[in-house]
């Protein structure tokens, strides 16, 4: 919304920034000093920008001794925060701080109101709320900016409470000034002591200048630098302390969690780059929703910031954070030469080594911390077992799975080493959790026979298997096709009772379902369980069910019923057909009960439960 009072214009934020809003500066209380980070991170990106625009358009410069400039005035109240950066318009400033394109804000509320205290500020980094932590210490934000190569400027003002206002103002170059109008509680950040802490904690590798103006008992100025500005990654390790390192991580990747593995190498040969890469530790909290694959790895030409986007790991590796920085490119490299120099190819190529090293090394130690790396971000490594041929048999040999085996883990080695005599191939069992695995009746029959199954959990479960196909030589089979395998593997705990005469039960059965059921037949796998639908050929059923979730459009492929002749239900119906009883309606029922045991959603559920109720009453 937008009403014009002269020339300063009125507009509402759009719900979810005030949602966000409100979150922010109510959670957030103990931790405000990430507001200066934030900010400052900011200016650093504008300047970053302009910067690289400039290769292409001088026009767009930068002035000599571009810093970033933080000015405290206590009498006032207000600490400014001003760049020589790209810039904004007028448009920009409304789009860029008057809406979130970010998906999930609810989302994201409802798990920072019930998070710990001491969790929130991590969660906050997760989503990047970025500019709104002003709001943390000002009661009042005016931003005043001008875009580079444009002549007009505007100011952006809001107290944070569901309103802004945009009003034409002046500035000499282009640049912005963030100004914040403190809260009474917030006046420390007006001490230049607390100040020079708070940016020497979180800005310190930060390679753009940033200057404290000091005002002197005589009201004269003093700039002082006070981050170091070398580019970390140019350092000497020796020189590089963890804290930095993790300090730099989290500016780089916008997150407040320890770095799970730091990599920092220098590479010679035919290309010569220098990589700082990290491992996070935890997963960010929309991070399988985004809808980009592609990695954020930021690649520097002679310590100039070039690009985010220049993939610089293959897709099921965008986890991993971090600077490459190389002299073999000029600084104004093109997009399309981005996509075809071999150059980049080669960087590509080792970085990607590096990394599946360094996590097959980490695999090896087995122990807590890798297996909560694996948690966060195993759903996506195992995407590679699918798209990435090159290194799918290498991310297969220190993946991890659940299995029926254990409640830990297991590696596919492990596996095949506890394989029962005979068998010759890796059962895997598809879902949508694992508690439903866990109870699922297509396990009865492997479980008796003592032979382990994998069961996976995660969307992209139901596509690697295929694409694997086989490691070490073994095959890997879904249970729901492998039933005819159960008949070379004793059944220890096999039911000795007399099962019923199916004889006349099956046509009647399978007379009833019609075109809902390929067939119906007998079943010696089950255990507990009365029914269990499988598939022969084409897409198991898994597969079936999130092909039609994902909205593709599928041939109604008509599922088996395998029914137990020793269960006292299909005694029972058994006995009813002998009588000379109707059993249509049981017929639907089982089939019903057993798309719900496969966790599938029935067409007309009201149909299902009034058919059971009727059941029921008439028992
Ligand atoms: N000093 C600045 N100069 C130019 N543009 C800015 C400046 N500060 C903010 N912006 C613009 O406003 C947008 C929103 O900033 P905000 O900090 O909320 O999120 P972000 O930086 O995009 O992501 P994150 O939340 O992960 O930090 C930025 O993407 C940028 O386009």
């Amino acid at each position: 919304m937008n009403d014009k009072q002269g020339q300063t214009e009125n507009h509402q934020f759009n719900a979810e920034v005030g949602r966000l809003l409100d979150l922010v500066v109510h959670s957030l209380y103990s931790d405000r000093e990430i507001f200066l980070r934030e900010l400052v991170a900011n200016s650093a990106d504008a300047s970053d920008k302009r910067r690289f625009e400039a290769l292409t358009d001088a026009s767009l410069a930068l002035p000599e001794n571009s810093n970033i400039q933080i000015t405290p005035n206590k009498s006032e109240k207000k600490l400014t925060i001003s760049d020589d950066g790209i810039g904004m318009s007028h448009d920009e400033l409304a789009q860029n701080l008057g809406t979130i394109a970010r998906s999930g804000t609810r989302a994201f509320g409802e798990k920072l109101s019930s998070a710990k205290p001491e969790e929130r500020p991590s969660l906050i980094g997760q989503f990047g709320v970025g500019f709104y932590a002003a709001f943390m210490v000002a009661d009042q934000v005016d931003v005043t900016s001008k875009k580079a190569g444009s002549d007009e400027a505007w100011t952006w003002s809001s107290n944070g409470k569901g309103s802004f206002t945009l009003t034409p103002a002046s500035r000499s170059h282009a640049g912005t000034d963030i100004i914040l109008h403190m809260k009474e509680d917030a006046e420390e950040f007006l001490d230049n002591w607390r100040l020079r802490s708070v940016i020497r904690k979180w800005a310190d590798h930060i390679s753009w200048p940033i200057t404290l103006r000091e005002t002197k008992e005589d009201g004269s100025h003093e700039d002082i630098t006070i981050n170091q500005g070398t580019a970390l990654w140019k350092k000497n390790k020796s020189d590089i302390t963890s804290e930095q390192y993790t300090e730099f991580y989290r500016h780089i990747s916008h997150a407040f969690d320890e770095p799970y593995v730091t990599m920092h190498w220098h590479a010679e040969g035919t290309t010569e780059f220098t990589s700082l890469l990290f491992l996070p530790s935890e997963r960010p909290f929309d991070f399988m929703e985004q809808q980009t694959r592609e990695s954020h790895i930021h690649l520097h030409v002679r310590r100039m910031f070039i690009t985010d986007n220049a993939e610089l790991v293959p897709n099921w590796m965008r986890f991993v954070q971090g600077v490459v920085d190389t002299e073999d490119l000029p600084l104004n490299v093109s997009r399309e030469m981005l996509q075809t120099t071999p150059v980049l190819a080669r960087i590509r190529k080792a970085v990607t080594k590096k990394v599946l090293a360094e996590i097959k090394n980490k695999a090896k130690t087995a122990d807590e911390k890798f297996n909560s790396f694996w948690e966060n971000f195993g759903a996506v490594i195992k995407e590679g077992l699918w798209e990435d041929s090159e290194y799918k048999q290498e991310i297969a040999s220190f993946a991890r799975f659940h299995s029926t085996h254990s409640d830990d883990l297991t590696t596919l080695d492990d596996y095949i080493s506890r394989m029962k005599e005979g068998q010759d191939a890796i059962y895997f069992l598809t879902g949508d959790n694992l508690a439903s695995l866990k109870s699922s009746p297509q396990l009865e029959g492997f479980r008796s026979r003592g032979i382990e199954v994998l069961l996976l959990s995660d969307p992209v479960d139901a596509f690697w298997p295929e694409r694997l196909n086989s490691y070490n030589d073994k095959v890997l089979r879904s249970v729901i096709n492998s039933h005819s395998d159960l008949d070379k593997f004793e059944d220890k705990d096999a039911d000795q009772t007399e099962p019923a005469n199916l004889d006349t039960l099956l046509p009647i059965l399978k007379d009833a379902l019609g075109d809902n059921v390929k067939d119906v037949r007998n079943t010696e796998r089950l255990k507990g369980s009365a029914v269990v639908l499988t598939s022969e050929g084409g897409p198991d059923l898994t597969m079936q069910r999130l092909m039609r979730r994902s909205g593709q459009s599928l041939p109604e492929v008509p599922p088996i019923l395998e029914i137990n002749a020793r269960h006292p239900l299909i005694k029972n119906l058994s006995e009813k057909v002998a009588e000379g009883k109707n059993i249509h309606d049981y017929a639907l029922v089982l089939l019903n009960l057993a798309k719900l045991q496969e966790g599938e959603s029935l067409k007309n559920p009201n149909e299902f439960s009034q058919l059971l109720l009727n059941l029921l009453v008439n028992k």
